[in-house]
């Protein structure tokens, strides 16, 4: 089902426009030029919809809004759409404030998602069940919220946003609707660097660029091939010892080796 993404991904060399937070975007735009793509951070309004129109994805990620920033994922979110091409929101840390509550209600109204990625208590925000967590990060109280819940909360969302669904986590999620899929990649360092969620979204935009398979195999494809990474980062930077800036490092050299034969290191299961 994965077999031959990451090779068309690499081929065709998408153009993906990411309007993301000032924390992370330098490691997204290296992690899309890791995995072939080609990135372009543009957040201005006064060109995002122009730049945006040039695209072949578009990845919205709600790191450290402004007024700026969100009227221009508005106006590129709403041309990707007229284009017909995917659009990925990144919901980070939607309950922080009362700001960023209204900005994810006013995007998730105006704009059409392919796929929205986030940790437990982004999505379970966003689906209307509020854990209560303020912060960017997934807490120890959401690692609880149970595999079954999670499961049902993917497939339910996805179904009324008509969106494929990520929950990431020890267990990613990923579902749209109809089909789910439980992927157990990846290694519990990737939450002790910052933005791997935010490289997470913007990977998804580019595999989504791949027409050849279903969107939820290709974010599916997305989310395993980096916990794959994520795995391989551990055995060569962790394990030997080294600390957590050597594993950030790490996390990058292994996308940029990732090639088709890695898609075989995929746990994946229909759940
Ligand atoms: N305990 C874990 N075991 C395995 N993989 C994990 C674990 N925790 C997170 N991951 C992986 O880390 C990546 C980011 O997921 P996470 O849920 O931490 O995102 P996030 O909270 O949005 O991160 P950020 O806001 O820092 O960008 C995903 O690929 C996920 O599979
Ligand atoms: C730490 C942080 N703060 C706003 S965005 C971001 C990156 C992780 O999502
Ligand atoms: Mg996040």
């Amino acid at each position: 089902m994965l077999e031959g993404i990451i090779e068309a991904v690499r081929q065709n060399r998408p153009l993906v426009h990411c309007i993301t937070n000032f924390v992370t975007a330098n490691d997204c735009a290296n992690a899309l030029l890791a995995v072939g793509a080609s990135p372009i951070m543009a957040d201005a309004p006064e060109e995002a919809a122009e730049i945006a129109g040039r695209c072949d994805a578009l990845v919205l990620n709600l790191g450290t809004p402004s007024a700026g920033r969100l009227t221009a994922m508005e106006l590129a979110g709403k041309r990707v759409n007229e284009a017909g091409r995917p659009v990925v929101f990144d919901p980070v840390g939607v309950s922080a404030s009362a700001f960023r509550r209204e900005g994810a209600r006013k995007l998730m109204e105006g704009v059409r998602f392919s796929a929205v990625r986030g940790n437990i208590s982004e999505i379970s925000f966003l689906a209307g069940h509020p854990a209560g967590f303020g912060g960017v990060d997934a807490g120890e109280k959401d690692a609880a919220a149970d595999l079954a819940g999670r499961r049902r909360l993917a497939a339910s969302f996805a179904r009324t946003i008509r969106a494929v669904v990520v929950i990431t986590g020890e267990t990613d999620v990923v579902s749209d609707g109809e089909k789910i899929f439980c992927i157990r990649n990846g290694h519990a360092m990737m939450s002790r660097v910052t933005g791997t969620g935010c490289i997470l979204s913007a990977l998804i935009g580019a595999f989504l660029t791949v027409d050849a398979v279903r969107p939820v195999e290709a974010v599916a494809a997305a989310v395993g091939a980096f916990g794959v990474c994520g795995e391989r980062a551990y055995e060569k930077a962790a394990q030997a010892g080294r600390g957590t800036g050597s594993y950030h490092l790490a996390l990058l050299d292994e996308l940029s080796l990732l090639r088709e034969d890695s898609m075989g290191g995929i746990r994946i299961e229909n759940c």
